[in-house]
């Protein structure tokens, strides 16, 4: 049975018809990628399948139910990083990750770890503010990766990261889909969707 359904979505902005009657479904383990130009409306899908963006016609289920953000089961399932994430202001790289995994019924693997495994070990202690954009981004993915989940949304997951961070991630994503993770992620990286996507789903023009 598919952990994502996609029946009929369409999200008009005024007059601009961004998403036109989007149909797909994702089981374990697949990951499909959504592509397209500049502003063909990826984040727009993404946003409508983690319910930060309503469709005006179609609907989301996950595990063939009705999506909304804050119902708790939604919650266990769906882990999405967009860029609209924040991070605790007051909480240190990792305290925040402590947290996350603590909200959401404790960690898929030990902080510890994750920290070294995205080589943020050397500012577990510092403040987001003070990270650069690619210790940002690496956070953003850290806290998607730390708690537990059966659906993962990542939007452009590859942005910010120097080559070595681009090669974790498509190691990281192979591993996610061997582990039976359904992932839908925009990019924009051939060599990534090439080595990791198995359906793709365009998007505009
Ligand atoms: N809230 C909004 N109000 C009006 N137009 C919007 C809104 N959100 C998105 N759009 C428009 O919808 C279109 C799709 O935007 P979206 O961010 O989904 O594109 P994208 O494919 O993710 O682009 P990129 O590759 O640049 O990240 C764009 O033309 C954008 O201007």
């Amino acid at each position: 049975m598919d952990i994502l359904t996609v029946r009929g979505l369409t999200r008009r902005f005024g007059e601009l018809v961004v998403l036109d009657d989007v149909h797909f479904g994702l089981t374990a383990g697949r990951l499909a990628v959504v592509a397209g130009p500049n502003g063909s409306g990826k984040t727009t899908l993404l946003r409508c399948v983690v319910g930060s963006d309503r469709p005006d016609e179609g609907e989301v289920l996950i595990d063939g139910k009705p999506c909304h953000e804050t119902d708790p089961e939604v919650r266990a399932v769906l882990a999405a990083a967009l860029d609209d994430i924040d991070f605790f202001p007051d909480l240190s790289v990792a305290e925040h990750l402590e947290l996350v995994a603590y909200a959401h019924g404790g960690a898929a693997q030990p902080v510890a770890e994750i920290l070294a495994e995205l080589d943020l070990d050397r500012v577990a202690d510092q403040l987001p503010v003070t990270l650069s954009s690619g210790q940002r981004q690496r956070l953003t993915l850290a806290s998607c990766f730390v708690r537990p989940r059966r659906l993962l949304v990542l939007d452009e997951p590859e942005q910010r990261l120097d080559g070595r961070g681009r090669a974790w991630l498509a190691d990281r994503l192979l591993r996610e889909k061997a582990a039976g993770t359904a992932v839908l992620m925009a990019s924009h990286d051939a060599d990534l969707i090439a080595e990791v996507a198995d359906d793709r789903i365009e998007v505009g023009g």
